[in-house]
């Protein structure tokens, strides 16, 4: 049968539902029941990725991360474990909006052509390496199917499932595999993540004390994937909570709900003092904690960037070890986080970006070792391969502990996707090695200055243009120096707006001295929004 038959045929098993369908930062991402036939085209894009690397795997992960259970989604790992790349984006979205076979193998013969990859036309293909996972949503099973269908339908592919598993895990097998020439197992993901997280909380492998932990796994995948994990953590005391009630995925718990709702998850006892909460794939973590004073503390993005940022720095100074180290933050980023990173680093290495992962990852790589976190807990630390050389070389000595820490937070880290476990872990043991508890940690690099986000619908949100970094408003004339005007009338006031990319809506942050200074400079910077961009709601009350 021609390759065109065999796609036709494969195809006309996932019937394509009328719609428009875009690859944004979260890949596809819907309601689970419109997804099939993307599913199979994102099958055959991944086997066009890895077909240009001659063979070298690319992955396919099944999840919705966050979202609502009804939900689902799914995103294509490259071969160096990073993202799709952003100029194959549009070549995801021709093949998914391919309403019948015909039209599909059309779109699929137009991006080989025009990426150089015709021969996967032919029966002179190179060879194709597809990883697969998947979240524990229920319909993550029968998508999971459907991007094999696809893979399938080219007759030189081959597949490896690794079945349920988080999206940091897929990156890893994908990332060390490819590194490596060979083909990692999840077991080799527990064994390196836990080897390196035990010597960089205890070099000498001495310690008989375990430190305790609740970690909330939002009832995601990570619940899964924390359970598997355990027995190999013998240096904590592990309590899971919100682990695999599938009716409550993401309801009243994980990192998306603590961060934006300030609350602790529920089943957490606050008189345990401190929760870890990933978010329902395991690629985001933050940290609640009940304050001496009794109120809700939380240690977000900013705080790890701030935590991990110092301590590389200063065990690249201890170890004599000369990297170009950075931080990179968007606008969100608290203000007194950033004073504080441009007082211990060069302040040309403190960036901001806009808002979203590609564009943190993206600049974190112009460093020879990039921080970065989104204030939601997202993030990871970057780094060459020249950079992990140079640790590799300047800590050959196995008997110094600074050594040994420097090189297993190397090892520990994910370089190239945010790993919440891997977050989470490297901040317990960075702790440790401080000799801090989390209020320490809190209020030890800086104190966060009060600080609001809220949001307004207008009548076109895409009228309000900003600078790259998102932090000036270019378009309306004259909206920005109204803003700054009202700004300059608080105390440490900043104020920013932006088009939301995820929501019909422009989003306003403000920051001041005091609470009430903060609030009330949203409140006005909303009203200018409301007067000057249209508002089609009334201003929130703060
Ligand atoms: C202020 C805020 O939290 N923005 C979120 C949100 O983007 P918006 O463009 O602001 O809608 O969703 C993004 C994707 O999940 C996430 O990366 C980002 O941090
Ligand atoms: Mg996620």
């Amino acid at each position: 049968m021609s390759l065109e038959s065999r796609i036709i045929e494969a195809y006309e098993r996932h019937p394509f539902k009328p719609g428009k369908y875009e690859y944004g930062t979260a890949g596809f991402r819907m309601k689970s029941h419109l997804l099939d036939s993307i599913m199979f085209t994102v099958g055959l894009l991944a086997c066009l990725r890895s077909h240009a690397d001659n063979g070298k795997a690319s992955g396919v992960m099944i999840t919705a991360s966050h979202n609502p259970i009804e939900d689902n989604g799914v995103k294509i790992v490259n071969q160096d474990g990073e993202m799709l790349p952003q100029e194959w984006e549009k070549y995801a979205i021709k093949l998914a909006n391919s309403s019948n076979g015909k039209e599909l193998f059309e779109a699929f013969s137009e991006v080989a052509k025009e990426t150089g990859n015709e021969a996967i036309l032919t029966d002179k293909s190179n060879p194709i390496l597809v990883y697969i996972g998947k979240d524990t949503r229920p319909s993550s099973e029968a998508l999971s199917a459907s991007v094999i269908d696809g893979i399938k339908s080219l007759p030189n592919a081959k597949f490896f499932d690794f079945g349920v598993v988080t999206t940091p895990q897929l990156h890893w097998v994908v990332w060390r595999g490819n590194e490596e020439n060979v083909q990692k197992t999840i077991e080799n993901y527990y064994e390196s993540t836990a080897r390196s997280f035990s010597r960089l909380l205890d070099p000498s492998q001495k310690s008989t004390s375990r430190r305790q932990v609740f970690v909330d796994c939002a009832n995601g995948v990570g619940g899964a994937t924390m359970r598997k994990l355990e027995p190999h953590l013998k240096l904590l005391d592990i309590t899971l909570l919100n682990e695999s009630d599938l009716s409550l995925l993401n309801a009243g718990c994980g990192a998306e709900f603590v961060q934006k709702s300030r609350k602790f998850p529920s089943n957490f006892d606050k008189s345990n003092g401190t929760v870890i909460s990933l978010d329902g794939d395991a690629d985001r973590v933050v940290i609640s904690y009940k304050k001496k004073d009794g109120s809700f503390g939380l240690l977000d993005g900013d705080k790890i960037a701030t935590l991990f940022g110092k301590f590389v720095a200063e065990l690249f100074t201890k170890n004599k070890l000369d990297c170009n180290l950075g931080v990179v933050q968007t606008a969100y980023a608290n203000g007194a986080s950033t004073k504080y990173l441009k007082s211990v680093l060069n302040p040309s290495n403190v960036a901001c970006v806009a808002t979203g992962v590609k564009h943190l990852h993206h600049k974190a790589k112009d460093f020879d070792v990039g921080v970065y976190f989104e204030a939601n807990g997202h993030g990871t630390v970057t780094f060459t391969r020249e950079a992990f050389k140079s640790v590799q070389d300047a800590t050959q000595n196995v008997s110094d502990d600074s050594q040994i820490r420097l090189r297993s937070f190397f090892d520990l880290i994910n370089p190239v996707v945010g790993d919440a476990i891997c977050d989470f872990l490297a901040v317990e043991a960075v702790l440790d090695y401080y000799g801090w508890d989390y209020e320490t940690w809190d209020n030890e690099l800086y104190v966060d200055l009060p600080s609001v986000q809220t949001k307004l619908k207008v009548k076109d949100r895409r009228v309000v243009v900003t600078t790259s970094d998102e932090t000036k408003v270019t378009s309306p004339d004259g909206f920005q120096n109204k803003l700054e005007k009202i700004s300059a009338a608080y105390n440490k006031g900043r104020s920013f707006v932006r088009p939301s990319g995820t929501e019909d809506v422009v989003r306003v942050y403000a920051e001041a001295e005091t609470e009430q200074e903060a609030k009330s400079l949203a409140q006005d910077v909303l009203k200018l929004v409301y007067d000057d961009l249209q508002g089609t709601e009334q201003p929130p009350t703060l």
